[in-house]
């Protein structure tokens, strides 16, 4: 309809999204943001227009289920950080490319521990989980398994899910013993060390698949692990390809401390061979220094001891020399010998490494010894050949190296033979299609047809036989059975691993005459065709996709034999590390063919691991890598929805949603539910059983299920709403018993403590009482004694008072005395004074009076005198006889005044003066001669 919004596929983007604006019968013309896009009806998909902003977390729950939805969907989580996804039972996560700690911390794992799947989002922690109790409660082991395309997060995923798990059944450990869930995430670096490496895909990639296997004992602890690995590429020990690494331990090794790089001769990695055919010898995020000491210290953690240590770093070492030993023609024909003294020394050093005998390594490298039933004889090798008997040893031996380890770790942990269940933990390499794809891609994919087996037969064929057994009504659903594909391939005899082992018995098979082989047998075989323009390759059309398989190296990669000269060589060691890792063979095996397959040998384990499954309840995590730049916050559309075809999960949406993904046992169902409808408890026998389901279906409002012969069915998300409504009974209960037990509780503390109350209160006001009477009786005795005190004060003042009036009294009496005699004394002493004054001044006024009077009479005399002195002069003047008088007068002056002091000298003369008016300077010298 004009107008309307849908997806059309686009070559870029997969699917974009428009408004159709023109109809021209089959086709349309839809107007996307970008570009105008015309397409087929039939390859567009109506849009939802209610697509909830944030998503869905569980595919199934998408109103309009189609590869564009389910990708917009997974779009818009990984945008907002939601990296995991539910399609049904399966677990898509998307890998990150960026540290999301908040998801995988403590708090998170206490959040879903017993959760019920889909209660809480997405996450590995609600798979983990779920299996935990599926073995807890239906006591039937589990597995979970992680796949996905190299580098999409499987490892990742694998730790996470093994943390949970160790949390859920981990046990209490003495810091002295470690538990087994520490010692199998523990062992974790030493894996990654010798098995992981640097490739286009993937900066650490997991180069061996891996199936952790955790045992639990009855009551659900974890009592014991065992980790099996599968087929380590051993080809990358000798071949790097660029920008990819070796594996980690050989950088690790040449930068480790000072003292161990000269133990082992080593230096630069870029002197080595087998490191410098790739210019990627340091990593961004990877200090291999620290990572040595890591693996050196996690190599501790799980028992190996500080000899191993030295021996395995030896090894390695020895690798690496090994690597740069070249060779050149030999005296003799088509014989060869070490290049050069640089190749010597490396050859030297090799075989001190593995404490073998120098000699015995260059021929074991340079010849092969044939016995045929009548002679021995030893043939020379050529330069290649010799090469290639040298790389041939150093994979040997690494890869004997790598399956100690492993057996060592497994020993450290310690297997619990009596385990009843078992959590089976599965990281394995996902489905590979490259440019050249060798044997190693070969196995890879068979492991991923077979996994994808056993997914078709748990989701689809399963399902499909169930509801055939069950006689119930449903439609048809088809599905991509691979069958065929895992014939063509492992089939004996006559399957690909049957003819490349015929191929590796004949010894003049070559690539070239197992490709026509191949080409013979399978050339009507849907599933194989021979690429046109090739004479040794072939093509497999896989599940999830075509894949063109190159032959060259089938036979050499196939054949797991130890050439008896290296068997000899490293088996007569002096390093008993390295001796035991190549034991003696069995008389048999050494006489018999020489040859084993490693196709044949890796198809028996995954056989075994297929039954180990199969005796499991399988839960599967969907790994997804969104873009090939590993970069963050990229989401690439068509890259993601290949994953999603590749991994089978658009045919489980499609399946889960069209068929019935859940389904429970009557009896179960009944147990699960029947809290949803409580009437139809107590009755007994199948009919019973089956009216009971359906009446609790009925009362639970739900249509499209189906009731079979033992078990109801029902479509997806039907599980959920019927716990969901369970859940809510439950809750409500839970609510309830909560109430009462809550106010049982209340009631029985409040009693307690109501008497509590009643006790202290009595002691307390006991106690109180006491201590009012204490207190009376301390104010009474408080009172008298102040009575007395009182009392007694007032007696010390009175008498004080009393003392200071006498005193008071006395001294005033005393003073009044004294003062009276005083005043008396006084009184005599004024009349002595009065009478001694007045007799001093009678005798003063005396004295006066008498000089007054001498005075006067002095004066009178005097003026007497002066009279008849003046007289005296005046008949002097006249007659001359004043000299005489003179002398007279001044002979009465002299007389007079002389008895008289200064004083009465002056005033005499003064008042010789004044009144006689006789002239002063007459006067004084006389009267002062
Ligand atoms: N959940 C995650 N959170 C953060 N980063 C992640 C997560 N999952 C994966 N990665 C990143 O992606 C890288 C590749 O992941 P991982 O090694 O698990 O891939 P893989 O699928 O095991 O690859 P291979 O098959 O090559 O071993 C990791 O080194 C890490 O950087």
């Amino acid at each position: 309809m004009i107008g309307s919004h849908v997806w059309v596929e686009d070559p870029d983007d997969a699917w974009l999204d428009g408004e159709v604006i023109e109809i021209n019968g089959e086709e349309i013309k839809v107007k996307c943001t970008a570009k105008t896009v015309v397409a087929k009806t039939s390859n567009s998909y109506p849009k939802d227009p209610e697509f909830p902003e944030c998503g869905v977390d569980d595919m199934t729950k998408l109103a309009y289920l189609h590869e564009p939805g389910v990708l917009q969907n997974l779009k818009c989580r990984y945008d907002a950080n939601e990296i995991y996804t539910y399609t049904g039972g399966i677990l898509i996560a998307i890998n990150p490319f960026k540290r999301l700690p908040h998801l995988y911390d403590i708090q998170v794992m206490q959040k879903y521990k017993g959760a019920a799947l889909g209660e809480l989002s997405p996450h590995p922690f609600a798979v983990a989980d779920s299996a935990y109790r599926q073995m807890i409660n239906e006591g039937i082991s589990q597995a979970i398994l992680v796949s996905g395309e190299s580098g999409a997060g499987k490892t990742e995923s694998t730790k996470m899910l093994m943390r949970y798990l160790a949390y859920m059944g981990g046990r209490v450990s003495n810091a002295e013993e470690r538990s087994v869930e520490q010692k199998v995430l523990e062992s974790n670096p030493v894996l990654e060390a010798f098995g992981n490496a640097k490739t286009v895909r993937n900066n650490n990639s997991s180069r061996f698949g891996k199936f952790v296997e955790i045992q639990f004992d009855q009551r659900g602890r974890i009592s014991g692990a065992a980790i099996r690995t599968y087929l380590l590429e051993r080809s990358r020990v000798c071949q790097v390809s660029d920008p990819e690494r070796n594996y980690h331990c050989f950088y690790m090794l040449c930068s480790a401390r000072k003292e161990d790089v000269e133990k082992y001769k080593l230096g630069n990695p870029r002197t080595f061979h087998y490191l410098n055919q790739s210019n990627c010898i340091e990593l961004d995020a990877l200090n291999d220094s620290e990572e040595y000491i890591a693996t050196r210290r996690a190599m501790d953690v799980v028992g190996i001891s500080e000899e191993e240590q030295d021996a395995i770093f030896r090894v390695v070492a020895a690798i690496l020399h090994l690597g740069n030993v070249e060779f050149s023609k030999g005296q003799e024909t088509d014989a060869s010998e070490p290049k050069n003294d640089k190749s010597r020394f490396h050859l030297k050093t090799a075989a001190e490494l593995f404490m073998c005998d120098e000699k015995s390594l260059e021929e074991s490298l340079c010849k092969r010894v044939f016995v045929t039933r009548d002679e021995t004889i030893t043939k020379a090798l050529d330069p290649n050949a010799a090469a290639l008997s040298r790389d041939a040893l150093a994979k040997i031996v690494y890869s004997k190296l790598f399956d100690w380890l492993v057996e060592k770790i497994n020993v450290a942990i310690g297997q619990d033979k009596e385990s009843k269940f078992l959590i089976g933990v599965l990281d394995i390499y996902g489905f590979e299609s490259f440019k050249t794809n060798s044997f190693e891609q070969f196995c890879i994919n068979l492991t991923n047809e077979k996994l994808q087996q056993h997914f078709n037969q748990h989701v689809f064929k399963m399902e499909q036989e169930e509801y055939e057994r069950e006689a119930i009504d449903w439609s048809y659903i088809e599905f991509v059975d691979n069958q065929d594909i895992l014939d063509l391939i492992e089939k004996k005899p006559g399957g690909i691993i049957a003819l490349l082992d015929e191929a590796c018995m004949f010894p003049r098979s070559t690539h070239e005459t197992f490709a026509q082989k191949l080409y013979q047998t399978f050339k009507d075989h849907k599933r194989f065709s021979k690429p046109k323009l090739s004479r040794t390759d072939f093509t497999i059309y896989h599940y999830a996709g075509d894949v063109t398989y190159q032959t060259e190296l089938f036979l050499d990669k196939n054949k797991d034999y130890v050439v008896p000269e290296h068997q000899a060589l490293l088996a007569a060691s002096k390093c008993s590390f390295v001796s035991s890792l190549f034991p003696p063979l069995p008389e048999e095996s050494s006489k018999s063919s020489k040859f084993s397959s490693i196709g044949s040998g890796f198809k028996l384990q995954l056989q075994s691991l297929l039954e180990t499954l199969s005796s499991t309840e399988p839960h599967y995590v969907r790994c997804v890598k969104p873009n090939n730049a590993l970069k963050p916050a990229i989401f690439e559309n068509n890259n993601v929805l290949q994953q999603l075809r590749c991994g089978g999960v658009m045919e489980a949406i499609r399946i889960s949603c069209a068929g019935f993904p859940s389904r429970k046992l009557f009896h179960e169902f009944i147990d699960r539910f029947v809290i949803l409808a409580p009437e139809v408890r107590n009755k007994s026998g199948k009919k019973d059983d089956i009216a009971a389901c359906k009446k609790i279906l009925e009362k639970s409002n739900l249509t499209g299920y189906q009731i079979g012969k033992t078990k109801v069915f029902l479509r997806a998300g039907q599980m959920a709403e019927l716990d969901g409504q369970r859940g809510e009974i439950l809750g409500r209960s839970a609510t309830k018993i909560q109430r009462r037990a809550c106010t049982y509780m209340c009631r029985k503390k409040f009693v307690l403590l109501k008497s509590s109350a009643t006790q202290i209160q009595a002691f307390c006001r006991g106690q109180m009482t006491r201590h009012l009477y204490e207190g009376m009786r301390r104010e009474a005795a408080s009172l008298k004694i102040q009575k007395y005190a009182r009392r007694f004060l007032k007696r010390k003042a009175y008498n004080n008072l009393r003392f200071s009036a006498i005193s008071i009294q006395a001294s005033l009496r005393a003073l009044s005395a004294r003062n009276e005699l005083r005043s008396r004394k006084r009184t005599v002493a004024a009349t002595v004074i009065q009478t001694h004054c007045r007799r001093k001044l009678a005798n003063l006024r005396y004295r006066r009076l008498k000089e007054a009077a001498l005075i006067i009479q002095c004066a009178v005399r005097g003026s007497n005198a002066f009279g008849e002195l003046v007289k005296l002069r005046m008949a002097a003047k006249e007659t001359g006889a004043l000299q005489d008088a003179k002398d007279k007068l001044e002979k009465q002056v002299k007389e007079l005044t002389s008895s008289l002091q200064l004083e009465k000298k002056l005033r005499v003369g003064l008042f010789l003066i004044t009144l006689l008016e006789v002239d002063e300077f007459i006067t004084f010298p006389y009267i002062l001669k």
